[in-house]
Order: C-alpha cells, then structure tokens, then sequence
C-alpha cells in the first residue's frame, strides 16, 4: 500500500488529493492519506484506518486516513508554523511505515520550506530529510522526471553562490553513480545514458567564459567514462534541452536547480514528479509547491500528484523487477 503524507495543510495538499482519489478510486493504485482528516471531510467520504492494510478494502468508497491532529485550524492561503509538527510528523510516519514494509513507497504532498524553518526544522526540503530518517545522510539525489524530460540538479536548495562553490568533480561523480544505479534498478534503464550540462554560457567555450567545465565538470566526465558508464558532455546548457539533444540522453545531470527545474517545469510541470534517489526506500512527489496562492479555490491540477503515485506505484513493481 502507498502511502500519502498531509503537507501543508493550507496550501492545495488537500484538494489535489481529493482530485487523486477522484481519480484513482476505481482504479490501482490505491493510497492511505496520513494526516488530519478534516481536511478532506465534508467533500469527500473519508474512514479512518489504524494500519495501511486496512486500506484497500476502503478505498473504492472512501478515502483511507491514518489520522494525524493540526495545532490549530488550517486556513487555506495562510500557512501557520504551529501546524509544522503535524506535517513533519506525517513525513516521518510515513517512512517508518514504509521502514516496517507496512506500506511500500510513499509519495509526499506539498510542504513550505519556510514555514517548516520558522517552526525550527532543519531540512531545505524533504529530500535531505529522507535521507537523515534512512540513516543515509547525503545519499539523496533529486530526479525531476516528466513525460519529456529527466533532470538531476548537482546542487540543490542553496544560493547560485554557493551551489558554484560547493561544484566538485566528486559530487558530480556521485551523483551521477547513484543516478546510473537507480534508472537501472528503479527504471529499468539497461544502460543509462547521462548528459552533463556545462555550468558557464557556451559550457565555458575553452576557458573564455569560466574554467568549471575544463576544472571540474570534464574530469568527473572522464572519470565516470572510465567506469563504463555512458556520460557525455559538458554540454552547453542553452541547447541540451532542445527536442533533438533530448533524443540523445535519458538524464541530464544539471549544475545547479534552475539550470534543470526550469526546462522541466517548461515542458512538464502537469505530470513532471519529484523521485528521491540513492535511497532504501521510494518516494515520489509531485514537481509543484504548496501554491498557497491559489489553495482553496478549486483551482489546483491534481494531474502531478496522480502522476507521483502512479509513479511510485511502478517503481515499486520496477524494483522488484530489476533489482
Ligand atoms: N515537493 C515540495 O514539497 C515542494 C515545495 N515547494 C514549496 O512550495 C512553496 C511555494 O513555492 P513556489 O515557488 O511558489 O511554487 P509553487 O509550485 O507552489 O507555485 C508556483 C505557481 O504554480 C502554480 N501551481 C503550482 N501547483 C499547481 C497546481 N497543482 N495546479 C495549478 N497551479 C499550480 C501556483 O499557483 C503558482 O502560481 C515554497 O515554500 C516551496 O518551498 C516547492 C516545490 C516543491
Ligand atoms: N524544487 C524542488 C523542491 O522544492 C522539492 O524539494 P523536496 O521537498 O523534495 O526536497
């Protein structure tokens, strides 16, 4: 069973898993919603469960909770720290559960790194956190993957300072590893070919423009070409995204978020999905935030966090498969 956890409970979490479920409810794969029940009572018919086995048999009628309680009332549009415990506890819940093999993947609903900041909350995002609740700090490698594209951003949640500053050949050589061993055990990907893109216009153009792609990229490149793997690059980034260079990888490894987020949000933010890699365990969410700008107005597109459970849901079946 997949399990879903609460987010943020005043941004679009609540409706876009009401539209899941709407969607989902005569369909695989079903899901066990871990958060405060209120927030889906009334507009949907909701039952309470102990256990995500429980779940199954609820799921064509009703959507199964495993009830978590907010410190106050949510509002939609207006995030409120006090309710940081109950939407750090579904994460953490949701993994031990995932930890015990009582559910099989979980697929995360939308939090607000701010919000969870002001409450104290160490993490930029739930990624690293994932990591820490696996007992594999810094194993964690962010995939964006849509219907056109794959992304693997280097660095991540940090300043364009510092994502520069923390460039290494062996980060770039780790993530490319884990990012190689998880399209072969997660997707089935026999031979997974990586597109690293350059960080500096014109991928530095022989030291011209920047000297990070003759530095650091190229000898990770090397490095990584030595160990079998089919990696390709630096590449200039303003043409790997391109419907032709697209044809010619399965992944691009991105320098830094923007470089890689903003062409696949571009191409695919309806379906595009967040996948953790490099963990015991899975875990998608959909590509978009809280959009605390439009909670509550019946507005939200579910069509990413179907996507995210439907992609877990496979990866669940693919490990099996592959590994
Ligand atoms: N996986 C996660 O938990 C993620 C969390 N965030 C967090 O979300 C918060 C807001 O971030 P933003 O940069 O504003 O990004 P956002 O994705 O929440 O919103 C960006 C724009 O897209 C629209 N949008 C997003 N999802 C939509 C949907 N399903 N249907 C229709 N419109 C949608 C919003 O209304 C807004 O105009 C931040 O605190 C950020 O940290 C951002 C990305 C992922
Ligand atoms: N930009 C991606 C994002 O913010 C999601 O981060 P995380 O919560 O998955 O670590």
């Amino acid at each position: 069973m997949l399990v879903l956890t609460q987010g943020d409970p005043a941004g679009i979490a609540p409706e876009i898993t009401i539209g899941a479920w709407q969607a989902l409810r005569n369909q695989e794969p079903a899901f066990v919603f871990l958060g405060a029940p209120e927030l889906l009572a009334g507009r949907v018919p909701v039952q309470l469960i102990e256990k995500p086995s429980q779940a199954q048999a609820v799921f064509a009628h009703a959507v199964p909770v495993i009830p978590l309680k907010l410190n106050t009332p949510a509002v939609q549009g207006q995030p409120d720290s006090r309710n940081a415990e109950s939407i750090i506890t579904s994460i953490s819940e949701a993994v031990r559960l995932v930890q015990t093999d009582a559910a099989t993947a979980l697929i995360t609903n939308p939090i607000s790194k701010d919000v969870l900041k002001q409450a104290g909350f160490a993490h930029p995002g739930h990624t690293s956190y994932l990591a820490e609740l696996c007992h594999t700090p810094g194993e964690d490698v962010m995939m964006l993957a849509g219907p056109s594209l794959r992304v693997v951003p280097v660095t991540v949640h940090v300043s364009l300072k510092t994502a520069i500053s923390q460039l290494s050949p062996e980060l770039i050589i780790k993530t490319a590893r884990t990012t190689a061993y998880d399209l072969r055990h997660k997707f089935g990907i026999t031979s997974p070919r990586i597109a690293v893109a350059g960080l500096n216009p014109h991928a530095g153009e022989n030291g011209l423009m920047g000297t990070e792609e003759r530095d650091i990229i190229l000898p990770a490149i090397k490095t990584l070409q030595n160990e079998g793997l089919t990696v390709t690059g630096p590449f200039p980034p303003d043409t790997l995204f391109t419907p032709q260079a697209r044809k010619n990888y399965d992944v691009a490894l991105c320098m830094y978020h923007d470089q890689g987020l903003i062409p696949l949000k571009t191409l695919d933010m309806a379906e595009g999905v967040n996948v953790t890699l490099g963990l015991p365990i899975i875990r998608t969410s959909p590509d978009h935030g809280t959009a605390f700008d439009i909670a509550g107005k019946g507005i939200a597109d579910p069509s990413s966090l179907l996507a995210a459970i439907r992609l877990a849901s496979t990866l669940v079946h693919n490990r099996k498969t592959y590994s």
